[in-house]
């Protein structure tokens, strides 16, 4: 016989046309998922519970509200999630990204001779490892539904880039860029100072570079996030 356990999953979303789409996604699914192998995070037998949160705009208040979340109880993984840019040639307009890695892109000091992360200067560490197996399965899972998933690190920005010349910096200053956001990291920060995994998806409502707004396929990319989050319960069981 299963077992009453219940695993908590808090997904973070700056605002609420993205919580409203993850929302739709996840459909009436939520804590009536029973776990019956173990291939994720869940235990054998575990209800998958989900709740789904304001983050804010930005990592500061992202990280202070993810705080105050997993203040409430037990979880077993957090999941930032909304919109973002993606890098040109890595991640087109419409289509989603894995965070491989969340990378906190400009927290830092410029000097003479460069950008320096916090890392370089001794105080942190800008990057944060994502729980690479989900993170693989749900890619693997969204890709076999015919979406197009880039796999990369996602960097998070208090500014969002808005000229060539700052997207090819960022790109040049983490290998592999595939998307930009602006909580990622405050998101995972929290998550990681209690001990609780985190994951981060983006779904590409912009490219990373010149500013222009009016151009946002923001419609498009609810529509990826709502189906990315259709196929996260089946991703954990
Ligand atoms: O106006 C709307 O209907 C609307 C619906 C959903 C989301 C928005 C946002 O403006 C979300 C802001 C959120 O999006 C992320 N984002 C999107 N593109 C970028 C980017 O190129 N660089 C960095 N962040 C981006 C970011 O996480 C913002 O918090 C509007």
């Amino acid at each position: 016989m299963l077992s009453e356990n219940k695993t908590r999953v808090l997904i973070m979303t700056a605002v609420d046309a993205e919580r409203d789409a993850v929302l739709r996604g996840l459909g009436e699914r939520g804590d009536k998922f029973d776990v019956k192998s173990n291939t994720g995070l869940p235990e054998s037998g575990d209800r998958i519970e989900f709740e789904v949160e304001l983050a804010g705009v930005g990592p500061a208040l992202a990280a202070a509200r993810t705080a105050r979340a997993l203040a409430r109880g037990r979880y077993s993984l957090v999941v930032s999630a909304g919109i973002g840019g993606g890098f040109v040639e890595r991640a087109e307009v419409g289509t989603l990204v894995m965070a491989s890695e969340i990378v906190a892109a400009d927290l830092g000091a410029e000097t003479p001779d460069g950008y320096l992360s916090v890392d370089e200067l001794g105080f942190g560490a800008s990057r944060i490892a994502v729980e690479s197996g989900l993170a693989k399965a749900w890619a693997d899972k969204l890709v076999e539904q015919g979406w197009t998933v880039c796999s990369g690190p996602i960097l998070t920005v208090s500014t969002v880039t808005g000229s060539a010349e700052t997207a090819f910096d960022r790109a040049a200053r983490v290998v592999g860029a595939a998307a930009e956001g602006m909580e990622g990291y405050g998101v995972a920060a929290a998550a990681h100072d209690v001990g609780v995994p985190a994951l981060e998806i983006r779904s590409v409502s912009n490219p990373v570079g010149p500013r222009d707004r009016a151009a946002w396929r923001i419609k498009d990319a609810l529509t990826a996030l709502e189906a990315a989050f259709s196929n996260f319960p089946e991703v954990l069981r």
